[in-house]
Formats: structure tokens, sequence, C-alpha cells
């Protein structure tokens, strides 16, 4: 079973991950791999469609779902992630990172995995089903998954800029709240 505890996140212990999961036709397959696979090795997958293989659709919509679920979760103090597949995951990045609250990174490698919780503490995932084996991405995911955020002060900033940018969407509010955070670290010296 994975948990927040032997997930080692720092979020709190005892908690099962819940894991939101969409695609379109490029990505379905590897979504079944990966759903079956994380839900034997403890997660609670949801599965966001499609539900059959159809070439001509769309992943705008099973992405959103995904996302939203996820910052609803988050909203209600549920531990969620999320997986959005497609091809490329470009598009499908693009797709979640409209949802408010989503901060969706694109996974190609080891390193990108991890670092997109150490330093951007992602919560939704994009893979490319047609850039890697399955192997590699159930690899990436699992990574992605089990690897903590830092909590570091300047990444806690960077990320805090860009949600006043998300609720104020003004460069000046990002600016301000630079200022704020410099100005917050030089008076607590954090
Ligand atoms: O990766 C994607 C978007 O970023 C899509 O999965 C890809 O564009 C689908 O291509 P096609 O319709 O030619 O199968």
């Amino acid at each position: 079973m994975i948990t927040e505890r032997s997930s080692a996140n720092g979020r709190g212990a005892g908690t099962t991950y819940r894991i939101h999961i969409g695609a379109d036709h490029s990505g379905l397959e590897l979504s079944r791999t990966l759903q079956h696979e994380l839900a034997a090795l403890g997660f609670d997958v949801v599965d966001h469609g499609p539900a059959a293989c159809d070439a001509q659709d769309d992943y705008p919509a099973f992405c959103i779902s995904a996302a939203e679920s996820v910052a609803r979760d988050i909203n209600d103090n549920r531990h969620s992630l999320g997986i959005v597949i497609g091809g490329s995951g470009n598009g499908e990045q693009i797709a979640a990172n409209k949802v408010r609250g989503i901060r969706a990174a694109l996974v190609w490698n080891e390193s990108t995995a991890r670092v997109a919780r150490q330093h951007n503490d992602a919560n939704v995932i994009a893979l490319g089903a047609r850039e890697h084996t399955p192997e590699e991405c159930l690899k990436l995911a699992v990574l992605f998954l089990q690897e903590p955020f830092t909590q570091d002060s300047r990444h806690k900033r960077r990320i805090a800029q860009i949600a006043d940018y998300e609720t104020c969407l003004t460069p000046l509010a990002c600016e301000t709240s630079r200022r704020d955070a410099l100005a917050r670290m030089d008076r607590t010296g954090e």
C-alpha cells in the first residue's frame, strides 16, 4: 500500500494517495497499463477516460477532468496527484495547466520526474506515450509519485508567485509578490 507515510512526502501520514488519470487515444493503452500497475502498488486510481479507443478523440476534456479532480481533492485536503497522457504529453500538460491550482509538469526522464516534485511541487505530470516504453513511463510515474517536495523557501516563494498570478492575472501581482516575499525573508532571515 502506498501511503503518505511510505511515499515520505511530508504532508501527513497514513493516507492512501488518489491518482487521477486522463489520456487520449494515443495514451489510452499506456493509461490502462499505468492504472493496473499503480492500483497493484496500492494507489487509489481514478480513470478519467477515454473509455474506448477513438482515433478522432481530443485530449482536453479528459485531461481537464483529471486535473479538475486533483484540484478539487486538494481543496478538500485529500492527497491526490494526476497523470495526463497523450502522444507527446505537450498538449495534455497545457490543458491540465489551465485548471486553477494545477501545476502540471512534462516528465521525460528520471531527473524531470524527481525535480517536478522537489522544486515545483507539481501535482500533475504529463507523459508522452509515443516517446517512451510503458516500462519507462511506469518508472517515471512512480518516481514522481514517491518524491517529496523539498519545502525549500525559494521554491515555495516561486510557486506562490505563480499562484498569485493565477489569481490576479496581472504581472504586477507577481512582482509585488516577489518583493513582499523578499522583504519577508529579510525580516525573518528565512
Ligand atoms: O500528444 C498529443 C497532444 O500533445 C496528442 O496525443 C496527439 O497530438 C494526437 O495526435 P493524432 O491525432 O495525430 O493521433
